[in-house]
């Protein structure tokens, strides 16, 4: 049986792909779990108890790390904590903010829980009218879980102050409180929202969140989001004005949120656990989560280059006398080449013919002007990949149709990326046919489209906030107005591929902030085409989604130390500041051989 390399990282280490699910998926499970007759409170108590053997673990590893790293520089050994602390048994402390729904109705029995095990907890209410609610005395039946669990913690003598009415608290302003009036906690934990944040935090809302996150990093506590980091919408990973919980670990319940891994999600949910609770009743995910590549197989011993494909990128334009965008089909031709593609062809404006044969002799160059040679090309060529640098002006617009149509006529695979995305929306604006025959062409040859949130509002015809607001609803309008396989760039990467017959979306788990330079997308076009190039691989492993994690993972070679440290590759290793799309190339090829099956 074929194994993979020893010195595979743990970057690439195969992992299992990850459902995830939207918030009205997870309430349809939670509602089929009732219907078979289980109680709502009773899966409320079994969440928080669950939640809570969670926080004291993690709040006993944290103590049990910062004892460790109290050293005596006398003895070089490490200092008793109780003996710094002049006390043998610590009681920790935690901070709960609870809101008025579900997720605060958590937070409550957390905090009942905790108290039993002998913490000291303080419960921070928000937007909840507790006298009110207290002055209710639970007889009625009709009381919603979050009440019970609020009646459950309070009769137990949980104490709790309302973030409205507490003093210094009042105002919300963390510049107004006192350090003497800030909750004094080593753990804090966030159950103001979850699942059914519908819209932006406002007044009180907004000035808890904010709130919390200052008192957090003053009390230097760890941060336990119960579900969701409140401000997070978990179904599309949007946070409104850039608030939201900062979480260290985010105890994620009954299903994997989808908006935990795209957009801002990774921004706030630090580590997630899943607390499953109850079987997944949903079958179809709103997406999958991705972050190891598929194994390659071996080269086959007698084979050569023109077993390995042959791409041609077409870009790099100079328009109207201006510096132009060679640069565009350099990075996207040496990153195809670093995926092992048997030829590179790159048609580009001539003034580049001497920088490319530079910088990658391998290439073969051709006038991106000189129709006829082109047009000559494509027909030799497995794969096209056009628009990195190509150009906006008519001149370029008519290049773009006319090579597409070719490469239509010839059954080529195609990859359209940056200004070819620019010219398809305008082509589809103006109803050109285009736009009918590439929809038409990609039911049986793979077409793939790459464009960033900017790009694809402009192909949709919506604003870039529209996008944003709704990633995976704008791949899915993507795919349906124009046909074809989709990446929806940015982080956490969306990839929705028809060819495989799979309606799967993908989110690419891999990947990092250091890639938010100029020029990575060009790589990433330049991957895709060298993968679709070397037909000797699997569908799965020439997919698109396969390209994104390649990318992905080459991007995280370059940033992360641990894994660099365990491929002994250390000339590798840049950082996230000062990461270029040149580097890209060199760590690709890394990854090509870690995934590589011996
Ligand atoms: N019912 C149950 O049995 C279980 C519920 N669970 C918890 O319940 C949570 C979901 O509970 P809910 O559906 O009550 O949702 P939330 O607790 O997230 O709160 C929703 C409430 O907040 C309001 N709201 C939304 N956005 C707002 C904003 N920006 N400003 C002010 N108010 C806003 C909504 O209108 C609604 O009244 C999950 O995340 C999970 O923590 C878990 O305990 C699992 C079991
Ligand atoms: N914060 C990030 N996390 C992960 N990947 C990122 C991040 N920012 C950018 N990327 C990746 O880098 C590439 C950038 O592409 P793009 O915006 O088209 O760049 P350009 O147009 O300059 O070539 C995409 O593949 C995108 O997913």
């Amino acid at each position: 049986m074929q194994t993979l390399r020893q010195n595979y990282s743990p970057l690439t280490q195969a992992s299992m792909p990850i459902a995830l699910y939207s918030s009205q998926q997870v309430y349809a499970m939670e509602q089929a779990w009732f219907a078979y007759g289980y109680d709502s409170f009773a899966l409320m108590q079994q969440a928080a108890w669950q939640m809570t053997q969670h926080i004291i673990q993690l709040d006993n590893q944290k103590y049990h790390a910062r004892s460790n790293a109290l050293v005596d520089f006398s003895t070089g050994s490490s200092v008793n904590h109780n003996k710094i602390y002049g006390h043998h048994c610590r009681q920790p402390l935690a901070s709960i903010w609870v809101g008025h729904g579900n997720n605060g109705g958590d937070g409550w029995l957390i905090a009942h829980y905790l108290q039993q095990a002998g913490w000291q907890v303080k419960v921070m209410t928000v937007g909840l009218d507790i006298d009110s609610d207290t002055a209710n005395d639970g007889s009625s039946h009709t009381l919603s879980d979050a009440i019970k669990a609020q009646h459950l913690a309070v009769a137990a003598g949980c104490s709790y102050q309302c973030f409205e009415h507490s003093g210094s608290i009042h105002s919300g302003q963390y510049s107004d409180i006192s350090r003497a009036s800030l909750p004094v906690a080593g753990v804090y934990v966030d159950a103001i929202f979850g699942i059914g944040l519908d819209r932006a935090p406002t007044g009180i809302y907004k000035q808890a969140i904010d709130t919390f996150n200052k008192c957090a990093k003053a009390n230097a506590a760890l941060v336990v989001a119960v579900d969701v980091p409140s401000g997070l919408v978990a179904s599309t990973g949007q946070v409104f004005d850039c608030l939201a919980i900062q979480a260290d670990v985010t105890l994620c319940l009954i299903a994997r949120k989808f908006g935990l891994h795209t957009k801002d999600g990774m921004d706030y949910t630090g580590d997630v656990l899943d607390i499953p609770l109850i079987p997944h009743t949903v079958t179809e995910s709103a997406a999958t989560l991705l972050k190891s590549a598929h194994g390659l197989f071996a080269r086959q011993k007698n084979s050569y280059k023109g077993s390995y494909g042959h791409v041609l990128i077409i870009g790099g334009n100079r328009v109207d006398g201006s510096q132009g965008m060679g640069g565009a089909a350099i990075l996207s031709a040496s990153s195809a080449m670093a995926t092992g593609a048997g030829k590179i062809t790159v048609a580009c404006h001539q003034a580049f013919h001497g920088a490319l044969l530079t910088s990658l002799p391998d290439a073969m160059t051709i006038d991106l002007h000189d129709q006829d040679s082109v047009k000559n090309l494509i027909k030799e060529a497995s794969v096209i990949a056009i628009g990195m640098g190509l150009g906006r002006d008519d001149t370029a617009k008519s290049l773009f149709v006319c090579y597409v149509q070719v490469a239509m006529t010839h059954g080529k695979f195609i990859v359209i990326d940056a200004d070819g995305l620019y010219h398809l929306a305008s082509l589809q604006a103006d109803k050109h046919e285009l736009v009918t025959q590439l929809q038409e062409y990609s039911r049986e040859h793979q077409v793939c489209l790459t464009p960033h949130s900017g790009e694809a509002a402009k192909l949709l015809e919506q604003d870039i906030k529209t996008v944003e607001s709704d990633r995976l609803a704008a791949i899915k309008q993507c795919t349906t107005t124009y046909g074809g396989d989709w990446v929806l760039k940015g982080a956490g990467s969306l990839v929705l591929e028809q060819i495989l017959k799979q309606k799967q979306v993908y989110v690419c788990g891999v990947g990092n902030a250091g890639m938010a330079t100029a020029g990575m997308g060009d790589v990433l076009s330049g991957v895709i085409a060298g993968l679709l190039a070397q037909q000797d691989l699997e569908e799965e492993q020439r997919s698109l989604h396969q390209a994104v994690l390649i990318h992905g993972q080459a991007g995280d070679v370059l940033v992360n130390k641990e894994s660099v440290a365990a491929n002994r590759n250390h000339q590798l290793l840049i950082g996230q500041r000062g990461l270029q799309a040149q580097d890209m190339p060199a760590a690709i090829r890394h990854v090509m051989q870690l995934i590589t099956l011996e």
